[in-house]
């Protein structure tokens, strides 16, 4: 089958999150699996170049309509890690992707529409045909809107879009200025609430609402969290759009791709190590300490990996450090966040701390720590208020450190309790607390710090469990292939 992924991330040349990480773990397992599979991508200034080979020019003047006018774009070929992948440079004043970093611009809405036209303008204009066009969150949600009102009757009339969103917290709502920008210009017809407007900002459309009205398929990535978005708060608003599109609606769990995250091969480690040799682990605490400047004591190390925002539970991270202190343990904390006050406080907090020898926290994005810590740690905490999939947990399970995580979305689908589970011993691989409260919080992370410091065997053991699970693409791969063969033409 030919699928063609357009997102507005791909792992490792153009990370924020843990989109990212699925655009290129799916991608990488199709691909595998012999189907034909590219990935476009726009062409940021701030991507990682080193890791694209051999970039080069594919397709010039490649000309893209856009609010009345033109704009001239360049299309680059490279392959990152074995996957085709293009990038659109559009040549506008705008400068809609030269801006050092990836989002957070007031006139996101804008670049990424225009990003989603030029995606389709280019397979147009190159002769690509895929079978699925799979397009991600907000930032590509247009492609199924444009694909039939716009492409369909120029000739992209074979093409299925299966569209999965990662987050509903953020719909791409904004003016219907966009519209006329796009070539959607029958303004009245796509902002009326029937279609993609939004149904609480007058006046508003709303991108993600645009993907489910018009996608042939719609996922969330867990099957939990497929059920919070249409019954609770957690659909932000969509659950009734998600309700009247059901039909083509479910959550599939994320997959990790075992070849960047494994502790038997990861370049990042000072020591491999397997579930057979997981005293090797304790290499890389102490390497960890040593590059932290954290003392060298017979303490247990907790840490959070991840996006500094309230979804994460921002007030329990915090909390989770505290307590881990007061319990004789060591925290480890590596974050950047996109507001600005939640950045002030962790800065805050980082230098309050600095003298501390059993904490460190690292504000900013750091791939390499990113994986040293999940090998160096004993407990990893995620104390999310909601949790679409998340990935954090899984890694660390496949890191053998055990997850401490707050009974939502994907994270309740993957973890489960080491004392309050219905499953055999051997399958639970976590602490798991239900209330978004401290006191939640510690009902979890205490009996992990306990466990570690009165039952070493009992915490190995939690540790091999977690290593044992597979949580790979392997079998949600089979879920997306079902997906686009129920779909395609
Ligand atoms: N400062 C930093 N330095 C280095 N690495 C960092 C980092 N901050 C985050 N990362 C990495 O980014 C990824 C984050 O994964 P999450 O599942 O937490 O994603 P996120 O909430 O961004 O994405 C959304 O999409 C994903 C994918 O569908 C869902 O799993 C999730 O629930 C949803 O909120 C991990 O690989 C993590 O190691």
């Amino acid at each position: 089958m030919k699928i063609l992924m357009v997102a507005s991330e791909c792992a490792p040349v153009a990370k924020v999150g843990g989109l990212g990480d699925v655009v290129h773990g799916l991608s990488r397992e199709l691909h595998q699996r012999g189907h034909d599979v590219a990935v476009i991508l726009p062409k940021y200034d701030c991507m990682r170049y080193d890791h694209i080979w051999d970039l080069a020019i594919s397709y010039e003047n490649l000309w893209v309509p856009w609010n009345g006018g033109v704009i001239n774009c360049t299309i680059w070929f490279g392959h990152v890690d074995g996957l085709a992948s293009y990038f659109i440079e559009p040549h506008a004043e705008e400068q809609f992707f030269n801006r050092g970093t990836y989002y957070g611009f007031w006139d996101d809405a804008h670049r990424f529409g225009f990003f989603s036209r030029a995606a389709l303008e280019f397979m147009l204009k190159a002769n690509l045909r895929p079978d699925i066009i799979h397009t991600h969150d907000w930032q590509t949600a247009l492609i199924p809107v444009m694909l039939y009102e716009i492409y369909e009757s120029l000739g992209l009339d074979r093409q299925r879009v299966c569209h999965t969103i990662h987050n509903f917290k953020h719909q791409g709502t904004t003016g219907r200025d966009l519209l006329y920008a796009t070539g959607l210009h029958r303004a009245d017809y796509f902002g009326d609430v029937h279609c993609m407007g939004d149904d609480f900002t007058p006046g508003a459309i709303n991108h993600t609402k645009g993907a489910i009205t018009y996608a042939n398929f719609v996922t969330t990535v867990s099957p939990k969290h497929a059920f919070e978005a249409r019954h609770s708060d957690q659909g932000y608003g969509l659950g009734h759009t998600l309700y009247r599109f059901q039909d083509k609606f479910g959550g599939i769990l994320n997959g990790l791709d075992y070849d960047t995250w494994n502790p038997m091969t990861d370049p990042y480690l000072r020591v491999h190590y397997d579930r057979d040799t997981l005293e090797r682990k304790s290499d890389n605490k102490q390497a960890l300490r040593e590059r932290l400047m954290l003392q060298q004591v017979y303490k247990p190390m907790v840490a959070y990996v991840g996006r500094l925002d309230t979804q994460k539970g921002v007030h329990l991270i915090r909390h989770a450090l505290f307590r881990t202190l007061e319990m004789g343990g060591q925290f480890v904390l590596l974050g950047a966040a996109s507001e600005r006050g939640i950045n002030d406080d962790f800065w805050h907090l980082k230098n309050d701390l600095n003298d501390n020898p059993d904490c460190h926290l690292e504000i900013g994005f750091d791939e390499a720590l990113a994986h040293q810590i999940y090998a160096g740690v004993d407990l990893f905490v995620v104390p999310s208020l909601f949790e679409p999939c998340g990935l954090t947990q899984m890694i660390a399970l496949r890191y053998g450190t055990v997850p401490v995580v707050r009974q939502v979305g994907g994270l309740a689908d993957t973890v489960f309790d080491w004392n309050h589970s219905d499953l055999p011993l051997s399958k639970r691989n976590g602490f798991v607390f239900e209330e978004a409260s401290f006191a939640g919080l510690e009902s979890a992370l205490d009996r992990g710090i306990a466990l570690w410091k009165q039952d070493p065997h009992g915490f190995q053991m939690l540790m091999q469990a977690g290593m044992r699970y597979d949580y790979s693409w392997r079998l949600p791969v089979e879920h997306y292939l079902n997906i686009y063969r129920y779909i395609r033409c």
